[in-house]
């Protein structure tokens, strides 16, 4: 039934999927950090009182960054231990001037590498909290430099430093911000039915599996409902496409009325409805669509309905989804608005 979707399932964790993408780009930009260290310590060199430190540091921030990489223990759900790696960085770049030119030289804008390292995994305020450290840092640098913080040169150059690290770290982090109110809204449309705001199929037979699994291990029952309107296509045909909008979008709103919160319901396909009801056997889902079918609202169509029942209609959700959608045609075929409960001999 699933078919060869290429889209991942909606009840995929998207944070976590979002965060592993996050430690990928994190490793990257560690890594680009030591590779312009290197590349500045091969070409012009450092002092020779701290050459072993800086390659010892070096080394051993890489070996930080591989270790984490390779056992991705960072690799959890918890971004405070992202907010670890981008610590170590600032630390490492601040040794790493200490070591070599101190703020007044081009490689303060290293410090960008970790703005952006927060503002991609970390957010707005976060960030912010961070390009203060880094203030601080450079503070630091000029005292122990003993190099004069008030001189208008030195004064300028770290406001305008830190002023491009804010910038940059606010629109970093408000872009990400963006594109994961837009990622949401994309998987929000791409899993709804737009007449009704009911779950489409492919959300539903997500959805399910999960709970499946998880009837599955406790030995709960579930029940399966499928629902099919009778006579749609005569309401189109003579009422119009308009009511016969309408008309589903009653029935919708009646499903919705009669259903839990914990069950799922969705519009599956034209005029045909799917729910899955938990720790409901067929008897439990009987008494529910009696009620529904008796108490029509608004909803002038008439429905057929098919019932099956985890265990004992079956093992999968897909045998159970086929053994309703034959008792909704079972029921369909003798006369219509009735329920019919798969392996019964009549209409319940
Ligand atoms: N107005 C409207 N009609 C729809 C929509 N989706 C599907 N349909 C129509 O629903 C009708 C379904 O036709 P059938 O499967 O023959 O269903 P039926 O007329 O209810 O007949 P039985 O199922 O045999 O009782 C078709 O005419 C579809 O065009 C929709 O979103 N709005």
């Amino acid at each position: 039934m699933k078919g060869n979707d290429p889209l991942p399932p909606l009840s995929w964790d998207s944070r976590r999927i979002q965060l592993q993408g996050f430690m990928t780009g994190l490793h990257q930009l560690e890594w680009l950090l030591v590779t312009l260290i290197v590349l500045y310590l091969a070409i012009i060199g450092a002092p020779d009182e701290n050459s072993h430190w800086l390659l010892i540091t070096t080394a051993l921030y890489f070996g930080f960054s591989l270790i984490a990489s390779r056992l991705q223990f960072f690799g959890s759900r918890h971004r405070w231990l992202l907010a670890i790696h981008t610590w170590v960085m600032i630390g490492f770049i601040t040794w790493f001037l200490h070591s070599t030119q101190g703020v007044s030289g081009p490689l303060t804008s290293l410090y960008l590498l970790a703005v952006v390292t927060s503002a991609l995994t970390l957010g707005v305020l976060a960030t912010m909290l961070e390009v203060m450290v880094i203030g601080a840092c450079v503070l630091l640098l000029f005292e122990l430099g003993d190099q004069n913080l008030t001189a208008p040169s030195n004064l300028s150059l770290v406001s305008i430093n830190l002023i491009a690290f804010l910038i940059v770290g606010y629109l970093t982090s408000a872009l990400v911000d963006g594109i994961q109110v837009s990622n949401r809204m994309l998987l929000e449309m791409a899993s709804r039915d737009p007449l009704t705001g009911l779950f489409n199929r492919r959300a539903f037979n997500d959805l399910v599996q999960p709970i499946h699994a998880m009837a599955r291990r406790s030995r709960r029952p579930y029940s399966i409902v499928v629902i099919d309107m009778d006579g749609l296509k005569d309401i189109n045909d003579t009422q119009g496409h308009g009511a016969g909008d309408h008309i589903i979008t009653a029935l919708a709103q009646q499903l919705t009325d009669h259903t839990r919160s914990s069950d799922l319901l969705a519009r599956y396909g034209g005029d045909e409805f799917v729910i899955m009801l938990p720790d409901t056997d067929a008897r439990g889902a009987v008494r529910m669509l009696h009620r529904l079918i008796t108490d029509p609202g608004e909803q002038a169509s008439p429905i057929s309905i098919g019932v099956a029942s985890y265990p004992e209609h079956g093992d999968s959700f897909e045998s159970l989804f086929a053994h309703a959608d034959q008792a909704m045609y079972a029921s369909k075929a003798s006369g219509g608005n009735r329920i019919r409960v798969h392996g019964a001999p009549q209409a319940a």
